[in-house]
């Protein structure tokens, strides 16, 4: 029978520029669309006639790749914690796109805070479910507002008082006068591989997994 392509699903923005590099290593070489700003295409080939490409916003890689859509696909540990699906497995943290993800507030709260008494927390977030589950392990119930971006403002306008959102250098905090308050994860960039994918088309897929594997190692060394 005949089978499409492999496709492998990566997202666009800070990660793309660290994974190109470890794609160019293992030897995939997508098509010149792929790098053109003009270019609207989502799909594209690759130099290897059973692997495609697509492009797409961060959060949805980790949905495409649980659905069946992709195969495989490169995702930020702080979208597989958020989303939880069971049917992604991350055989491979590739040491790409580090941070942590935070709860933080304004410096001027810190002095007054008393952690221990809150019961009650209003949070702006790009993640609930992570949100709700730390607070809720310290016997607090979070009110988590969705927000997609430019988090750092929320506390400053009155929207609520703490923020959880990714710091690396700490500079967007220290920007908007807020400062870390706890450290909820460690976060990096992982491959992932759809499990039912992983039992159907095991060879191709565990091949794929043990080249990514071999660059990452080398990377590293
Ligand atoms: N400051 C950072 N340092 C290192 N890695 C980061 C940082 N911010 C985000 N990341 C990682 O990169 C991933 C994508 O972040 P990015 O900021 O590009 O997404 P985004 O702008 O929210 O994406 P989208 O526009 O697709 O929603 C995150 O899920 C995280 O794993
Ligand atoms: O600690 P820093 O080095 O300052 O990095 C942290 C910032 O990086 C991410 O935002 P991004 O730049 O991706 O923009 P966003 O607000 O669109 O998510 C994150 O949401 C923080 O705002």
């Amino acid at each position: 029978m005949d089978q499409r392509p492999l496709v492998l699903a990566l997202p666009k923005g800070r990660i793309l520029d660290e994974v190109m590099p470890v794609l160019a290593r293992i030897g995939i070489e997508p098509e010149p669309d792929f790098a053109r700003a003009s270019s609207r295409k989502l799909r594209f080939t690759t130099n290897i006639p059973d692997l495609e490409i697509i492009r797409v916003r961060s959060f949805d890689v980790a949905t495409f790749v649980a659905f069946g859509a992709a195969e495989l696909g490169v995702a930020g540990s702080d979208v597989l914690m958020e989303f939880n699906y069971s049917e992604l497995y991350s055989p491979l943290d590739l040491g790409i796109g580090r941070c942590h993800i935070s709860v933080a507030e304004p410096a001027a709260l810190v002095e007054a805070d008393a952690p221990q008494q809150w019961s009650h927390v209003r949070v702006a977030t790009k993640y609930p479910e992570i949100t709700k589950a730390y607070f809720a392990a310290r016997g607090v119930q979070a009110e988590c507002v969705k927000l997609n971006g430019a988090l750092e403002l929320a506390p400053t306008l009155g929207l609520c008082e703490r923020i959880v959102d990714l710091v690396s250098t700490g500079a967007t905090l220290r920007a908007n006068g807020l400062v870390e308050v706890a450290r909820i994860a460690d976060v990096s960039s992982r491959l992932i591989v759809n499990r039912t994918a992983l039992k159907t088309r095991s060879d191709a897929l565990t091949a794929w997994i043990d080249r990514f594997a071999e660059v990452t190692r080398a990377r590293a060394a």
